[in-house]
């Protein structure tokens, strides 16, 4: 069989949408999800593999702007929209959009690319490592307590239609895209998604809810969830689910959990896709009863090792010399030394002796500060070759925040 990897038309949107909607199994969608759907599709940047007219193989790469440690936003291809037909399955089919799709992102002059993971099996052979992890949590709110700290009766709260306060929770979020690594500043059209809310989907809850935050007058922060009632033989036990929540300090972020802890009729506040250091682990009375889990979030590949590795900076000083393998885009292969500190770096190929043995996809993990070299070396997935040079570069590749994607893509 062979099928062609080409650039998606525009009169072929149909078809390849048609071929992902169908590898999801997804469910019906509403006319506004799929008009944003393809507004969205960046089509220079999206492939399709076709068995002769029959598409039957979908990958997109949008054009995000991602937060490295230190600060920095780092023009990087979010990887997308990822089918194969599934009358074409383990025939090479991915392997060839990947392939194309890696050397296009090259040539396009950017560093890195970023994904969400259906499976987590998939994507490490093509030099993709976990980078961040994210938390979920089913929380008990008859049973566990929030102590808030000091300033939270100032912070005011009100409802507003989640379009009216679009504007006000985009200034926010912007606010706080340079301060947490993984972060992705928003791209025209992007803060619709959050908005969706087609009734077919909203499975017996009610329609997305927004609140803002106010203190001293200025918008400070906002939450968007939903509310779905149920009654027992004992009385209510209704669940809150968190869509979304953002503040710009420590007052207005205690407000709102206080604020979704506190929803008459509701027993159980469910969140997922927070950050893993999120404030209100420390508020709760009883986190066993918060029910925390950890997830895989995103999957960081480093196209460009030099140039990825010198766009963040670094905690503590580090001078070390990295033996990097890389099967999948072996341009990358080979000694790079990278000297950096919290103020820059510089990462340029050398002759000098090896301190640390990995492949690109630890790079990917550790790159966002989430993930430790030290720990990929106790897995056995990160070689140390100069004693000391280990510690030295897992301290400095760490990160005082926690890396977190804010959404999906
Ligand atoms: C970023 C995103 O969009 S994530 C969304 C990914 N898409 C989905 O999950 C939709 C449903 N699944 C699919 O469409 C397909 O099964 C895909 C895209 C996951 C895989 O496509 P295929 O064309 O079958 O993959 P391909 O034949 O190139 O496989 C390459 C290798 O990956 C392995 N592989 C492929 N899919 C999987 C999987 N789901 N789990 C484990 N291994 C896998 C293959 O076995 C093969 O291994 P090998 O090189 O050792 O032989």
């Amino acid at each position: 069989m062979t099928t062609d990897v080409r650039v998606l038309r525009q009169n072929e949107w149909g078809d390849w949408y048609g071929n992902l909607f169908r590898a999801f199994a997804g469910a019906e969608e509403s006319a506004e999800e799929r008009a944003l759907s393809k507004e969205l599709t960046d089509f220079g940047r999206s492939l399709g593999a076709w068995d002769e007219k029959v598409c039957v193989g979908t990958a997109g790469a949008y054009r995000f702007h991602l937060t490295v440690p230190g600060g920095a936003s780092v023009p990087t291809a979010g990887i997308t929209m990822v089918s194969v037909a599934a009358t074409h399955r383990r025939r090479g089919v991915l392997t060839s959009m990947m392939r194309r799709q890696l050397d296009d992102i090259r040539d396009w002059g950017e560093s890195l690319a970023v994904l969400t993971a259906s499976e987590p099996a998939i994507y490490g052979r093509f030099g993709y490592g976990v980078g961040t992890l994210q938390l979920r949590a089913e929380i008990d709110t008859s049973r566990v307590q929030l102590s808030v700290p000091p300033g939270t009766d100032d912070v005011r709260l009100r409802y507003a239609a989640p379009a009216d306060a679009l504007d006000a929770c985009e200034a926010v979020y912007a606010r706080l895209v340079p301060g947490r690594p993984g972060m992705l500043a928003r791209q025209p059209g992007w803060e619709r998604v959050a908005l969706l809310d087609p009734p077919g989907e909203r499975d017996g809850a009610s329609a997305l809810q927004c609140v803002v935050a106010e203190r001293d007058g200025e918008i400070t922060g906002y939450a968007r969830f939903r509310t779905r009632l149920g009654w027992g033989v004992t009385g209510h036990n209704g669940t809150v689910t968190l869509s979304e929540l953002a503040a710009l300090d420590p007052a207005t972020d205690a407000a709102l959990w206080r604020f979704l802890f506190g929803i008459d009729l509701t027993t159980t506040l469910t969140v997922r896709g927070r950050p893993v250091d999120e404030a209100w682990q420390h508020l709760v009375s009883d986190i066993r009863r918060c029910g925390p889990q950890l997830r895989d979030a995103l999957y960081v590949r480093l196209v460009d090792v030099g140039a990825a590795l010198q766009a963040r900076t670094y905690q503590a000083p580090v001078d070390v010399v990295f033996e990097v393998t890389d099967a999948f885009c072996p341009w990358n292969e080979g000694r790079w030394r990278l000297m950096g500190d919290a103020k820059g770096a510089s990462c340029a190929r050398t002759t000098d002796a090896a301190d640390l043995a990995l492949s690109v996809r630890e790079l990917g993990s550790a790159y966002l500060g989430g993930v430790s070299l030290t720990a990929l070396a106790a897995a056995g997935r990160v070689r140390e070759l100069r004693q000391g040079a280990l510690a030295e570069a897992s301290l400095a590749f760490g990160s005082a925040v926690a890396p977190w994607l804010p959404h999906g893509f």
